[in-house]
């Protein structure tokens, strides 16, 4: 079929209570089915509203907060699937497994695929020297069952977050992609998507479609708010992105959506309830072959086209996210401006419907390696907004902002070809068809912007220089 039908669900987990000693198999079990019977409601709605596929959060079926010993009881034996298995039909073919057959059966009682993340365990011994002193690798796992409730992906997540420490590595990355009437997929989890392996290897490599994506997602402004960069990698990859998060605002983990590479189709961001979610909205079965797709970008070709556009006899240094960035106010109500940091030089021209006094904006750049909760390299070129009119504010967490713009044009001498194109409006707001990425690396406006602008960024990620020691991060101008 050329379209096909997406469903994604953010889920408010009912979690564990924090308990030091591993519960019984059956207390794990009934709180594991009190999360099954939230999210069946929502594949039943899903399917009854024409979806083929359903993505559900990581975490969404045990929560969070344990230990080792503590997750132990919630884990299943999860086979390759290359043994052609539907749980729901032949629930006793391997060792007890209630939760892939619960999921197996709600595909299949529904005619819908079903995307969840569940822990996997696995058994080793002395003869193998990487196996643990417990005799157990443990794997935090999406499993994804068709229609008739066969299991027909596993992926072991690859990049584990810092607190995962319940959880093995995998020894090698897993692409798993999986073939549907629909397009090929691909799936990953959560912090994988800022690691080449394998999110950018599906992509580049094995040319997926879309890319089904559970996460337990916790917001950081102004660049990682989950539909700010979430729908930026579908737009910067060329992929559709299914991205279903957990719903806990007390460590503000909201926001999930359906992503194609032109913009969002449907997202949801909700900081002032506990409420789930169920997104449903229509897809290009293949965006690549589609009318709309966007160009081949080469993201340094305008910005290295052009002279510096301004001096920087009044530059700045502030701290973004842990990182240091070089920042230029944007005094005037509309100009060009040019900030560098290293080999990064970045451009802006702006047009404010009005500069207004009590707001204040910077054109910032930044060319290093962030090594806060992992080791990444990065170059950004950003528009932002400051938390007040004292410049020292300026890299804070801003949600809000009153001011329009009547058009901007950002771009960058990129040394990467992986740079995520974001745009976020007031209220942590996406701006779905109103910019675009010009094929000389041109951030455009496409229309005045209908809403205040907090930031629009380049985020660019120089996967070669992850292993790089760290460089001193001093203000470049000093
Ligand atoms: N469950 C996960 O793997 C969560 C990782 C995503 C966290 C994003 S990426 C780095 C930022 N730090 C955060 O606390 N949230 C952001």
């Amino acid at each position: 079929s050329n379209t096909f039908i997406a469903a994604v669900y953010e889920h408010a987990v009912i979690l564990p209570d924090t308990a030091d000693e591993p519960v019984s198999p059956d207390d794990a079990l009934a709180l594991m089915n009190s999360n099954m019977d939230v999210l069946e409601g929502a594949i039943k709605e899903a399917a009854q509203q024409g979806a083929h596929i359903i993505v559900t959060p990581e975490d969404g079926i045990y929560g969070w907060r344990f230990t080792r010993e503590t997750i132990y009881p919630y884990l299943e034996d999860i086979p390759d699937p290359a043994v052609n298995w539907i749980p729901c039909t032949d629930p006793t073919r391997f060792a007890p497994a209630p939760v892939q057959e619960r999921l197996s059966c709600m595909a299949r009682n529904n005619s819908i695929y079903v995307v969840a993340n569940i822990g996997d365990k696995k058994p080793c011994n002395s003869s193998d020297p990487s196996c643990p002193e417990d005799g157990r690798y443990q794997y935090n796992t999406d499993v994804v069952f068709d229609p008739e409730g066969k299991l027909v992906a596993r992926y072991h997540k690859y990049n584990l977050f810092i607190p995962e420490t319940q959880f093995n590595y995998p020894k090698e990355p897993e692409a798993i992609t999986f073939e549907t009437p629909f397009g090929k997929f691909g799936v990953f989890t959560c912090f994988d998507i800022l690691f080449h392996e394998p999110a950018v290897v599906l992509v580049s490599e094995l040319q997926v479609d879309t890319v089904l994506f559970p996460t337990a997602w916790m917001n950081v402004l102004p660049f990682l708010t989950a539909v700010e960069f979430h729908s930026a990698w579908a737009m910067g990859m060329g992929v559709n992105f299914l991205a279903a998060n957990t719903h806990h605002t007390s460590v503000s983990m909201t926001g999930s959506g359906i992503y194609a590479p032109d913009g969002a189709r449907a997202y949801y961001y909700n900081m002032k309830t506990e409420d789930g979610r169920l997104l449903v909205a229509e897809l290009d079965s293949h965006p690549r072959l589609s009318a709309t797709f966007p160009p081949a970008v080469n993201w340094s070709s305008y910005a290295l086209s052009v002279e510096r556009f301004s001096p920087n006899d009044n530059d700045f240094g502030g701290l973004v996210f842990h990182d240091w960035f070089t920042f230029t106010e944007l005094a005037k109500p509309e100009g060009n401006r040019t900030v560098c940091q290293k080999d990064l030089c970045c451009h802006l021209s702006y047009k404010m419907a009005e500069k207004r006094e009590d707001e204040v904006y910077v054109l910032g750049a930044f060319d290093g390696l962030h090594v806060v909760e992992g080791q990444y390299y990065l170059q950004i070129c950003t528009l932002l907004k400051c938390k007040s009119t004292d410049l020292n504010t300026c890299g804070q967490p801003v949600e809000t902002a009153q001011t329009k713009f009547e058009m901007f044009s950002l771009s960058g001498t990129f040394g990467t070809n992986y740079v995520f194109p974001e745009v976020l409006y007031s209220g942590v707001q996406l701006a779905p068809g109103e910019f675009k990425v010009l094929s000389d690396g041109r951030l455009i406006s496409k229309t005045r912007p209908t809403k205040p602008v907090v930031t629009v960024t380049l985020f660019g990620r120089w996967y070669e220089k992850d292993h790089l020691k760290q460089d001193p991060q001093l203000p470049a101008f000093s």
